[in-house]
């Protein structure tokens, strides 16, 4: 199903022989994999060359396989495999590369077209989607809009349109194999890196990882100890059983015996009911559980999950150094702190980058991939391949306070509140109760920390203002009535126990509202829908243009990935990029100005300036905003 040849003494040749149009069935997948397992084995072999026998690449997946399951080899890890390889591949393209054979075409790091032939992803056509890569690499070879135009239509391209969008290196009117053979020759002295389309640097394979976290009341319960013995807390339960399921050996930290059997029955317990749900064993055999900060010598990786806060966290980082091998790489699972200062601490601040997970950490998809200025784009890779193996949706963003989605919640958050003020205590859902499944202390500890509240802090000097811009305490008066949400039985809402889930309004909310207005002479009006929708919402996208002109996300569809994702965002909004171009840049602009002037305290309704270039350009649709934005982060 493939032929294996070693042509010019170096080059292996690979041949796929499947007729009529040599397409992916399972024996030619089989046949591909051990080629190219000899292929980067063989010392003689300096690079490889794919091609079809009679004149044609390949057609993509077998139609004739597509009644039965799936057998042989899956296409992806394959594909994947060939990308990674340290030796250059060519496709020589003849005749057709179609859907899964246009995959094919895309991992190898060089394309020589004939010039009859055709190329493309015509998926759609038969009701499907390119599922082996082509929606990834397409994108970043020729740009979204581009390969979204030829993913949605499923059309074939000539050779010709092909090397003019990117896709191709060169076309040729002689024998595609003899000039990819010639091609890959000339290839053998020059980087990979930048060839491979999926990814800049070649992640490390991670098997063995440690998660380490210390909860909140270990952190006052132990305060001499922090660092040296940690413990297990809800997030690092999470993650550690999300390593396990996927294989990689887990050595969880705890700060005591009677924590650590604790963790280890709920993590035990956590993994029997996944695998349970998913009719596989569990890998129990994978974890360890330890109170010994030694035992993490020899781990790859190690994921912190302590309590947040940054002088805990400085410290941990501080002892995994003494303790972890100088090759290993340390993540911080932080919603907001930052990452550079951590790795600061370290003895390796380029191994360091920030692992953002969402609670609960085994059930939500969302991972942010936090790239500080000195993380090493191998460190980034690992991060981001690592995630993909937990099944994580990942999005690489900057580092600054909140990174995305944290950032873009501050001026929603805020708006809610302030409509609260100034209203009615209208929503049904949304914030308020987002406020409460979250814990309103968690808020409530970073206003303290940036000096917006607290004991230090006249509430009276000016009323209602901080750091020179409006600012509400009303969430401030619900926590220190230890009203901190769900967790407590009471917050914004009343709940029927402690973790309760059933939110009813409560009498006393309103009562306290009542009272502060008439301290501060506020006269409640209604307040329209709109005006709720417009300035929540507005605000929140309003945030999304400043982290893309700061370059901290590199478009706005991975702002939307991480809201529909880590948010509970609307799936058919879209997002909140993708909501604010369906309203029209025009308008949103109009209306954040509008709320601007009525609130002139309030910097983020101040509409952002990418958004007056774009609605200047004419606003352009999502996929064409990255054109206008000037900064980018050299990571992402
Ligand atoms: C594994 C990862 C999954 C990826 C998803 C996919 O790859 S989905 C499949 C994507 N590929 C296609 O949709 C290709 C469909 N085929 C065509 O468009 C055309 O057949 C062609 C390749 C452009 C050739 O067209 P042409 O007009 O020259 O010839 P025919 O249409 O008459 O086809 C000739 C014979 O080839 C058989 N054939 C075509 N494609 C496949 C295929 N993918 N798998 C198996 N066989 C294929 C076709 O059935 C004809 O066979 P006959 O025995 O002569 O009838």
């Amino acid at each position: 199903m493939a032929r294996y040849e070693l042509v010019k003494r170096s080059v292996a040749l690979i041949t796929l022989t499947n007729p009529p149009v040599n397409a992916l069935s399972s024996a030619v997948r089989h046949a591909i994999a051990k080629s190219m397992e000899c292929a980067l084995s063989d010392p003689k072999v300096t690079a490889v060359v794919i091609c079809g026998e009679n004149g044609s690449f390949c057609g993509g997946a077998d139609i004739r396989e597509f009644a039965g399951p799936l057998k042989g080899p899956p296409l992806v890890p394959l594909l994947d495999a060939i990308e990674a390889g340290e030796k250059p591949v060519v496709a020589a393209i003849e005749g057709v590369a179609l859907g899964g054979g246009f995959e094919l075409a895309l991992v190898c790091h060089y394309r020589i077209a004939h010039s009859k032939a055709r190329l493309g992803l015509p998926e759609v056509t038969l009701g499907i989607l390119p599922a082996a890569g082509g929606t990834q690499r397409l994108p970043r070879l020729i740009g979204i809009s581009a390969a979204l135009e030829l993913i949605t239509t499923g059309r074939h391209i000539s050779a010709q349109e092909a090397l003019k969008l990117g896709i191709v290196d060169q076309v040729t009117e002689q024998n595609a194999c003899e000039v990819a053979v010639e091609f890959a020759l000339r290839a053998v002295a020059k980087p990979l890196l930048s060839r491979r389309v999926s990814m800049p640097c070649k992640p490390r394979e991670i098997r063995s990882a440690a998660v380490m976290g210390i909860k909140r009341e270990c952190l006052h319960g132990h305060e001499q100890d922090l660092g040296m013995v940690p413990s297990l807390g809800t997030m690092g339960r999470g993650i550690a059983v999300c390593l396990a399921r996927v294989g990689i050996s887990v050595i969880a930290v705890e700060s005591e015996n009677k924590l650590l059997e604790t963790g280890r029955q709920m993590v035990i317990g956590m993994l029997e009911r996944d695998a349970k749900r998913r009719g596989v064993s569990a890998s129990l055999n994978l974890l360890k559980f330890t109170i010994s900060l030694q035992d993490l010598k020899d781990v790859n990786l190690v994921i912190e999950a302590v309590f947040e806060d940054m002088a805990l966290k400085k410290r941990v980082f501080q002892e995994l150094s003494k303790v972890c091998r100088p090759a290993t790489l340390f993540c911080t699972n932080t919603s907001g702190l930052d990452v550079d200062a951590l790795a600061g601490v370290t003895d390796r601040p380029h191994l360091v980058v920030g692992m953002h997970f969402f609670s609960p950490a085994h059930v939500m998809k969302l991972l942010e991939v936090v790239c500080g200025p000195r993380s090493s784009s191998e460190t980034i890779a690992t991060a981001m391949s690592l995630g993909k193996r937990m099944g994580k949706v990942r999005v690489a963003v900057g580092n600054c306070p909140g990174f995305v989605g944290n950032r873009m919640l501050k001026p929603y958050i805020d708006q809610a509140t302030f409509l609260l003020e100034e209203g009615d205590f209208g929503f049904a859902m949304g914030v308020f109760r987002m406020s409460d499944l979250a814990g309103l202390d968690v808020g409530w500890r970073v206003w303290k920390e940036s000096g917006l509240t607290g004991s230090d802090v006249d509430p009276e000097n000016p009323p209602r203002r901080r750091q020179g811009r409006r600012y509400c305490p009303i969430p401030d008066m619900v926590c220190e009535k230890g009203r901190f949400g769900q967790k407590t039985g009471r917050g914004w809402y009343m709940y029927d126990k402690r973790g309760g889930t059933n939110a009813k309004p409560d009498p006393l909310i309103q009562i306290l509202l009542e009272t502060y207005r008439s301290k501060y002479g506020i006269q409640p009006h209604n307040i329209s829908n709109q005006e709720i929708i417009e300035r929540c919402l507005f605000a929140l996208a309003n945030e999304g243009f400043r982290i893309l002109e700061d370059g901290i996300a590199a478009r706005p569809e991975d702002i939307d990935v991480i809201y529909l994702f880590g948010y509970g965002f609307p799936r058919h909004r879209g997002g909140p990029m993708f909501y604010a171009s369906m309203v029209g840049l025009e308008r949103v602009l109009e209306r954040l100005e509008h709320y601007h002037q009525a609130h002139p305290d309030v910097p983020h309704l101040k509409p952002s300036p990418l958004l007056k270039k774009l609605v200047a350009c004419g606003s352009p649709p999502v996929q064409k905003w990255r054109e206008h934005i000037k900064t980018m982060h050299s990571h992402l």
